[in-house]
């Protein structure tokens, strides 16, 4: 039987006394999306950053495509927190591309018609080719983030992380790149995990949540996680999830202090 993309078993992630998660467990077969959520300061990006091979776990394991996590794994694409790129920067959306081919390299990678095609194949299969030639920091926020998705996917990865990849978008280029990620993990089998504080883009292409808060975690469907007595019982007090309109809106999200974050009413945002 073939390994899962992701596996993640009785994993822990403590930074001194302060514990993130405990005996997490996830496994994640291909093609699936799971959609992580959860308070600021739960742990969330951390987890990425443990399965990018950058931060150890206290205790545990993870493996991808059976193998244990290591840096530089040719099987993870990875679009980080999402920075608006300088409009000086001197690369076109079609270098940024390569980088994910070869960015490991020292410079931009040597043109040959094979990686030309490449490139060419994901910016036109992101819808992004009409901007290839283009600038990359001359361009809007929603056409950079399908840029930097192109570049995720054009190694042909097994995982692809996003972390809050809608961040500062529109309310339409969130639904569009959220649509780009679930055809990238239909067609080419890419297990995907989704870091978002913006639950309602995701919720009709997310296989399933995992929730993070409070040092603890869930992980199950959408109706599983997402409601008022799971949440609740997370975060120690009362939560309301209220669905209206095929939307979720979370009421009453503690105010979280220091280390714990903020309040994170994620559900309030873009239809
Ligand atoms: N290397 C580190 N050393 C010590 N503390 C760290 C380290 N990395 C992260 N932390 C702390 O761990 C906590 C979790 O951080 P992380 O970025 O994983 O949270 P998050 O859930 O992604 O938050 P947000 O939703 O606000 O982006 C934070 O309080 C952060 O300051």
């Amino acid at each position: 039987m073939s390994s899962p993309t992701l596996k993640i078993h009785d994993a822990s992630l403590s930074f001194g006394a302060r514990r993130l998660w405990s005996h997490l467990n996830l496994l994640v077969e291909p093609g699936e999306f799971v959609a992580v959520l959860g308070a600021n300061g739960s742990g969330k990006t951390s987890l990425l950053r443990v399965i990018l091979g950058e931060q150890r776990l206290t205790s545990g394991t993870v493996a991808i495509a059976g193998r244990p996590a290591r840096r530089g794994s040719g099987e993870i694409g990875y679009v980080p927190q999402q920075r608006r790129v300088d409009p000086l920067t001197p690369l076109r959306a079609r270098d940024l591309v390569g980088l994910g081919l070869d960015g490991h390299r020292w410079g931009i990678g040597w043109p040959n018609p094979g990686r030309r095609r490449r490139i060419d194949a994901l910016l036109d299969r992101v819808g992004a080719a009409g901007y290839a030639d283009r600038p990359v920091g001359l361009l809007s926020g929603g056409e950079q983030q399908r840029v930097r998705i192109a570049q995720a996917l054009v190694a042909g990865p097994r995982l692809l992380l996003c972390d809050e990849p809608l961040l500062s978008l529109d309310p339409q280029s969130q639904s569009a790149t959220t649509a780009l990620v679930d055809q990238s993990r239909r067609t080419g089998d890419t297990a995907v995990l989704f870091v978002t504080h913006e639950i309602n883009p995701v919720l009709p292409y997310a296989d399933r949540v995992l929730y993070l808060a409070g040092g603890q975690f869930r992980a199950g469907t959408v109706d599983e996680v997402l409601n008022s007595s799971t949440l609740s019982e997370m975060y120690r007090t009362p939560v309301e999830v209220i669905r209206s309109h095929g939307r979720i809106l979370v009421a009453g999200l503690p105010e979280m202090s220091g280390h714990e974050g903020h309040e994170t009413n994620y559900a309030l945002g873009a239809p």
